[in-house]
């Protein structure tokens, strides 16, 4: 296991610290939370007592590995907690999310959940929003119209392909990789990007994150908002 693995596996299983007996807990998506599913899966053999709503079907498909019980949100208003990995992390705990093109269900989980705890290794750290590529979920019809329209807000958009086919999220939709540069106003651009017709749910997650969970491989931060 390389050092960045061995980073997401400790913050990912440092997290489960959090998870409380009856908890209903949102499950995000990606390689750090698949550690967090995993030591969550432990400790459920032990009696602790959950319920999750997953953000993604690899998720959902991870948790029934792992015996971790699931439930939707026809049964559950509200979640005690969510923990979730990111893409980039800034100095006043702005994420970009979507990496993985999971970002329209884990904002409706971090949305739900009273408390939103990320899992990151160091590098995800950074001190302005903007070196990886902003994830902006679109529906299919038209995109390439979407595309244009975001381009027009200084962004360089292009869809996301996966085996060079479109790749299609777990909601049906496309996702446009928009290079913006540095973000300097997260909350601003997210704004001007969520009117624009065609477009679902962007991967910026604005004053959301209560606490990071971050390790260089052999050590981990725990820092809260
Ligand atoms: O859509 C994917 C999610 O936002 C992931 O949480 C994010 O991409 C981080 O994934 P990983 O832990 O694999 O780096």
């Amino acid at each position: 296991m390389n050092d960045m693995d061995k980073a997401k596996k400790l913050a990912g299983e440092e997290a489960v610290h959090y998870v409380k007996n009856e908890m209903k807990v949102g499950l995000g998506s990606g390689s750090t939370v698949y550690w967090m599913i995993r030591k969550l899966g432990e400790l459920v053999q032990q009696g602790l007592d959950i319920e999750g709503i997953p953000s993604s079907n690899q998720t959902a498909q991870w948790a029934k590995d792992f015996g971790v019980p699931l439930t939707d949100f026809s049964k559950v208003a509200q979640l005690d907690i969510t923990i979730d990995g990111a893409d980039e992390v800034d100095r006043d705990f702005h994420l970009i999310k979507g990496g993985g093109g999971a970002l329209f269900r884990e904002k409706v989980i971090a949305m739900a959940a009273k408390e939103l705890i990320i899992i990151v290794d160091k590098s995800k750290l950074v001190p302005h929003l903007g070196s990886y590529p902003l994830p902006v979920e679109v529906l299919p019809f038209g995109w390439e119209v979407t595309a244009k329209n975001i381009a027009l807000l200084g962004a360089q958009p292009i869809i996301r392909k996966k085996d060079e086919q479109i790749f299609v999220s777990d909601n049906g939709n496309y996702i446009l990789d928009c290079s913006f540069g540095e973000i300097n106003d997260p909350k601003k651009l997210h704004k001007q990007l969520i009117q624009l017709v065609g477009v679902v749910e962007t991967g910026l997650f604005v004053n959301m994150a209560n606490t990071v969970i971050v390790s260089n491989g052999s050590e981990v931060e725990v820092i809260t908002s």
